[in-house]
């Protein structure tokens, strides 16, 4: 494995060999992934399945977008890459998972896989990615990516782990959102995003894929991804970039299902029309407008949040689109937004601050930005939202967290927290009496 740290200047003799191929199928794409380090991003069965690692580079502290961006940028005008598809997610790729916050003890990082295998709008395609060193051409470089296509691997039963509360346990969840109202209530801020974690233990450290494999059964239309340990299945889209075009989706606002057809349509109207979650709502999309303007020539948002329908609950939702006005990369664009109101507050200042005084922990990678991105900057990019960390000792944490504004009330807040559990929670649980097999 290569490493590199973003301050530490490439060299010029850093030079990546990129080699783009059409293949009949790939299908189905996560069976293929690696089971001990899987790198992947999906949606609908679409996406890009990275295996190896041709070079990495980690960031940190408070410049740890802006870094990375730099690096990827310079790495990439110097790659030779041949591209025979063309596609979004072709050519050179590298995975991303950025830090929360600017103290966080969490490293960020963008993965360089050897292989990519990918799918998109029914083609797929293979890349080879390899470091060439010295003098080395670039045909004796390529051919030294020994890996393989792999077959998608035997099916295997989800690795069953038992989550408990963290370092909060829900009663001092509770009190923390209740401190968070009375600093509201107080004018010292609109609204702040509390989250709360899991923990739990992986004894079987290859079995990552299944569980990948359920989230993206179980949430197809969410961004599945696994990314140096962050897996999860999110639905809010930071930023998208996409020859020129940029899209993003705010979600804020949140209720549950209702349990028959009648009441789940009730609960949906009621969302569409509650004051509380507008309010909400409406703060997290003037921050994202506010933010991505200055670098698009145009940028329209849908004229009233939409219902978005999960498995586990609905949300209130913009979608904006617009063209990018100055030429930014994706992740830079991911270093304009982030972090939005949607998972820290607003003001965003006053926000972060009160929820590092009052979660408890450090939220690492949860509510980063998760990812790729391409040589030309192109690239998706989501919330990590409905996520798990999971460490190589096998340490499990996950996140989960609810915007709070003045009328918010702490139970209220705690059962929701548990809905948005609901994901990852049950993908690492076997349902009896058929477990869930890849
Ligand atoms: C913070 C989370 O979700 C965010 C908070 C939401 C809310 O408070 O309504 C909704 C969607 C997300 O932007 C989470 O899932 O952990």
């Amino acid at each position: 494995m290569n490493h590199t740290d973003a301050s530490a200047s490439h060299t010029a003799r850093t030079r990546l060999v990129v080699r783009t191929e059409p293949v009949d199928e790939l299908a189905p794409l996560i069976p293929r992934a690696d089971p001990r380090q899987p790198l992947l991003w999906m949606r609908r069965g679409e996406g890009v399945v990275g295996l190896g690692e041709a070079i990495r580079i980690e960031t940190s502290g408070r410049t740890r977008i802006e870094d990375a961006a730099a690096a990827w940028r310079s790495l990439a005008a110097d790659a030779d890459v041949d591209d025979r598809v063309g596609l979004p997610g072709t050519g050179l790729v590298a995975f991303g998972a950025f830090a929360f916050a600017d103290d966080s003890a969490a490293t960020s990082v963008l993965v360089v896989p050897e292989l990519v295998l990918g799918r998109r709008e029914g083609r797929a395609w293979v890349t080879r990615i390899a470091l060439a060193s010295g003098d080395e051409g670039a045909a004796e470089a390529a051919a030294s990516v020994a890996l393989e296509i792999p077959e998608p691997s035997p099916k295997r039963r989800v690795p069953r782990v038992t989550f408990t509360p963290g370092a909060v346990p829900p009663e001092a969840y509770e009190a923390a959102v209740a401190e968070a109202v009375r600093r509201i209530d107080a004018g010292e801020l609109q609204k702040v995003v509390l989250a709360r974690q899991l923990v739990g233990e992986l004894h079987e450290e290859d079995g990552l894929r299944a569980v990948i494999n359920r989230l993206a059964e179980d949430y197809p239309d969410t961004w599945v991804f696994a990314v140096d340990g962050l897996i999860g299945a999110s639905p809010e889209t930071l930023v998208r970039v996409d020859h020129g075009t940029v899209s993003s989706r705010v979600l804020a606002g949140t209720t549950s299902r209702g349990a028959g057809e009648a009441s789940d349509r009730e609960r949906a109207a009621a969302l569409a029309s509650s004051a509380k979650d507008l309010a909400e709502h409406a703060l997290a999309v003037s921050s994202a407008v506010n933010r991505l303007a200055p670098h698009t020539a145009r940028l329209d948002a849908s004229p009233e949040p939409f219902t978005l329908q999960l498995p586990n609950l609905w949300h209130l939702a913009t979608d904006l689109k617009g063209t990018l006005g100055d030429g930014s990369s994706s992740l830079d664009l991911v270093q304009a937004v982030h972090p939005t109101a949607a998972v820290a507050g607003t003001p965003r200042r006053v926000a972060l601050r009160t929820l590092a005084e009052l979660e408890g922990f450090d939220r690492g990678r949860y509510a980063g930005p998760v990812g790729w991105i391409d040589g030309d900057g192109d690239g998706e990019w989501a919330i990590a939202l409905r996520c798990a960390q999971v460490d190589a000792d096998g340490t499990v944490a996950a996140y989960a967290g609810c915007g709070i504004v003045h009328d918010s009330v702490p139970a209220d807040e705690l059962a929701e927290s548990t809905i948005k559990f609901r994901p990852i929670v049950e993908a690492f649980e076997a349902s009896p009496p058929s477990p869930r097999v890849e």
